[in-house]
């Protein structure tokens, strides 16, 4: 059986060597670095082989990637003839049979659904390192995950699921800086994991050992995940946004309707819009800290805080960050709103009326001290507290939030409360104006 060579040259390797295992036939199974040179002999033998099954897109990315990493590429296709036209030349395309002979390591780049191919090769892929690679088109769609199903369809062969989170695009980019370039690794065979990490942090690559074949499950959760955790905040934002939308529309535009015949609708789009933005920001914001203080509360009912919060309580401590994200988020277009309020042709003709009728009554100057002072403080605090929102925001931010430590972290998280109150206040103030 082929096996992956390492070799040293002139550089030390730095990389993995596999410990031999029952499992694993080659004792020295590793990956060179790239660009790497072999001290004796064509440095081009000692390129290790990797297989990849299929030669769709991903197929074809990931080729690209080995070769610019200095790999030796074969592909393994039900028509090698056909298929070859779409990889570069040196390139081995051949049959499924001869592409895993000539490497320990097996890439499936094929869909679980045709998994059924791997069972004439059964005897070939014994003691091989298969790595799954594959996704699935809803969240929990089979009652295994795909890498499970694999590893009781070839249980003698070592199953390692990753790369399934880099989409072929990605797969191209020789240096994406983001999150995109994490790969999460899962394999009940440590050295069979070990080995993957490697070869992942040879192709420029981020690989987190997220353990046992177990875990794999997660794995293939991760790139069809809808934004997981907003979905309840998202909905509170809505449901308040409907709630508070209706009562101002009903307090400011059907009452006066009703009662004295006037017609108020024009302020619909704007103003009774600029008045749920603030009132659903602040309750999202009293949200979070009221999950604190019902988990609080919690540990001091019970007297311990060993024991597990209640399901809902945990699902809303989870989702604070959410809840304050999207708090700011509303405080921030309610500022917009605010600053394009001078703007509308309606504030003009009630500032000519407002006008007319000083002029009318004989009134020279229409200054109202008190009235000047309570804007002046309106405005002071809203900006104040959409500040101290936006350090919460930046703090959320993960490269951010690692910097800080704990202390540091909750002096933030009081300057929040702060916050918190002095919106209340800025609300309150709006609401006396308002009356
Ligand atoms: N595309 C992407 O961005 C990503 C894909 N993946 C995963 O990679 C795997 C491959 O994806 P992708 O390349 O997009 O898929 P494609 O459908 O483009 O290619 C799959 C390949 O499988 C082979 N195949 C098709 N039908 C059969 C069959 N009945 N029996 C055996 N082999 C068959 C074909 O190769 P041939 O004709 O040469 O035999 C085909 O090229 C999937 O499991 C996918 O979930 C994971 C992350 C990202
Ligand atoms: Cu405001």
């Amino acid at each position: 059986m082929d096996s992956i060579s390492m070799m040293g040259g002139r550089r030390s390797p730095v990389f993995f060597t596999a410990p031999s295992s029952h499992h694993l036939r080659h004792t020295q199974a590793c990956f060179l670095p790239n660009g790497t040179k072999s001290g004796v002999g064509d440095a081009d033998s000692f390129r290790p082989t990797v297989a990849i099954l299929g030669s769709g897109d991903f197929s074809k990315c990931l080729t690209i990637r080995l070769l610019r990493y200095g790999f030796h590429v074969v592909v393994g296709s039900r028509n090698p003839k056909v298929a070859a036209q779409s990889f570069p030349h040196v390139v081995d395309v051949t049959h499924h049979e001869d592409a895993v002979g000539k490497a320990s390591v097996v890439v499936l780049a094929i869909r679980r659904e045709h998994y059924s191919v791997l069972w004439d090769l059964k005897h070939l892929l014994e003691g091989k390192i298969l790595v799954d690679v594959s996704n699935n088109r809803r969240v929990n769609q089979y009652p295994e995950s795909n890498a499970e199903y694999l590893a009781s369809l070839l249980p003698d062969s070592i199953t390692v699921k990753g790369f399934n989170v880099i989409s072929a695009w990605a797969m191209q980019q020789s240096c994406p800086k983001d999150a995109s370039t994490q790969v999460f690794i899962c394999s009940d065979s440590v050295e069979a994991r070990q080995q993957i990490m490697e070869l992942a942090r040879q192709l420029n690559f981020l690989p987190v050992d997220m353990g046992t074949l177990s875990s794999s499950r997660d794995i293939e959760n991760i790139p069809i995940q809808l934004f997981p955790g907003w979905k309840g905040p998202v909905l509170a934002a809505v449901a308040l946004s409907i709630f508070f939308f209706a009562y101002s529309f009903v307090r400011d535009v059907i009452h006066p309707y009703v009662k004295h015949k006037q017609s108020d609708f024009y302020k619909i789009p704007i103003e009774i819009v600029n008045r749920t933005l603030p009132t659903v920001a602040i309750t999202l914001l009293a949200l979070v800290y009221l999950a604190g203080q019902l988990a609080a509360a919690h540990q001091l009912y019970y007297g311990t805080k060993y024991r597990h919060f209640p399901h809902w309580l945990e699902g809303w401590l989870q989702s604070r960050k959410q809840l304050g994200l999207l708090s700011f988020f509303l405080a921030a277009v309610h500022v917009v709103y605010s600053l394009c309020l001078p703007m509308r042709r309606s504030e003009r003709y009630l500032m000519l009326n407002t006008a007319y009728q000083q002029v009318h009554a004989n009134v020279e100057n229409g200054w109202n001290e008190e009235e000047v002072w309570r804007v002046e403080m309106y405005v002071s605090f809203g900006i104040m507290s959409l500040g101290l929102l936006s350090l919460l925001a930046v703090t959320s931010i993960p490269s951010v939030h690692s910097t800080l430590n704990w202390r540091e972290f909750s002096f933030i998280q009081t300057l929040d409360a702060e916050c918190l109150s002095l919106r209340g206040v800025e609300e309150c103030w709006r609401a006396t104006r308002v009356q």
